[in-house]
């Protein structure tokens, strides 16, 4: 199957040299998309298949664990926003039936003496591992690519958007990223009327970089109001727009509503959300101004990130 037309297909291959050379073109496009639909394919991303092929190994090991793995990494709590999600154990859409589906949330890894990890700042948590031989290296080897990508990625959005191409780098360097795996069961736990694999929701951060398996399930909202699929394409990776952008940019990008259906076979899929960094104030672009007026008062990144988490865990404490 190929995706549908209104998710363009973008290779992005030009960006990753580092250099300004061939960001032009690239730039042009993402933007166009982030302002038509805030959902776009990319190939030419530079994650080899083999690592993306690990981590869906590892994934799917770890969540065919007995409860004595998963257990002792169960979830920290939204300040932390790492480890083991239970089955129903979120809400993406507040007001409905919990999501069916489990995850485990990796953040930034950082050094056991990192000043703000020592310091308590908001989002700064050690990760919890599970007894799994080679889950934390390839799931350390991921983050990175996916951050330098995300990073790459940000240049061309940037330059996009009329402003230093560099922008981003200080605000997306030591980040509250969420290097996320999920797996949709499809048996035995079946949907009720109504319950959605995930519900509908937006993303909070800056950018989501999402793999799947290729079972299908995502579904995005276009700015026409339709609910449109999102087939996986072999090779590329789904990217959109998150909320914090959408506000960085006063709606110039659109970050658009997504679910994923109840599969009827097992679904796994591995998401990157790209959050800035926790002191980040996310506060309307100069050249994203309409006449004079900014949508949203300025935000610091964690504070909105709380916000966010929050209400989607509620039900559960
Ligand atoms: O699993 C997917 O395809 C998308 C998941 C998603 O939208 C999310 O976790 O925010
Ligand atoms: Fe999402």
């Amino acid at each position: 199957m190929t995706q549908d037309a209104a998710i363009p297909l973008i290779d992005v291959a030009p960006l990753l040299g580092g250099g300004p050379e061939g960001e032009a073109d690239v730039a042009r496009k993402l933007g166009r998309a982030c302002r038509d639909i805030g959902f776009f394919y990319i190939e030419g991303h530079g994650i080899p298949a083999g690592t993306i092929a690990d981590v869906f190994a590892q994934a799917q090991r770890f969540f065919a664990a007995p409860a004595a793995i998963k257990d002792p990494v169960r979830y920290t709590g939204a300040s932390g926003n790492r480890g083991h999600v239970p089955i129903e154990g979120e809400k993406l859409q507040p007001g409905t039936l919990p999501d069916l589906k489990e995850c485990f949330n990796i953040g930034l890894e950082l050094a056991s003496d990192d000043p703000d990890l020592l310091g308590g700042q908001p989002f700064r948590h050690a990760n919890p591992w599970p007894d799994q031989p080679g889950f934390r290296a390839t799931m350390l080897d991921y983050f990175g690519h996916a951050h330098r990508l995300g990073l790459a990625l940000h240049r061309a959005l940037a330059r996009d958007l009329g402003i230093e191409r560099t922008f981003f780098d200080d605000k997306l360097s030591k980040p509250m990223a969420i290097l996320r795996l999920l797996h949709y069961p499809a048996a035995p736990v079946a949907p009720r009327p109504g319950q959605l694999g995930a519900g509908e929701h937006t993303d909070y951060g800056n950018l989501t970089l999402l793999a799947t398996d290729g079972v299908e399930g995502l579904m995005v909202r276009n700015r026409a109001g339709q609910w449109i699929s999102a087939p996986t394409v072999p090779g590329a990776l789904i990217c959109n727009i998150g909320d914090c952008l959408m506000r960085w940019t006063n709606d110039v990008y659109v970050s658009t509503p997504h679910r994923v259906v109840s599969p009827n076979r097992d679904r796994y899929s591995v998401v990157f959300f790209l959050d800035p960094n926790p002191e980040a104030l996310v506060a309307c672009l100069p050249t994203c101004l309409k006449d004079g007026a900014a949508k949203y008062p300025p935000v610091v990144a964690a504070d909105y990130l709380l916000s966010r988490l929050e209400p989607t865990y509620k039900h559960t404490s």
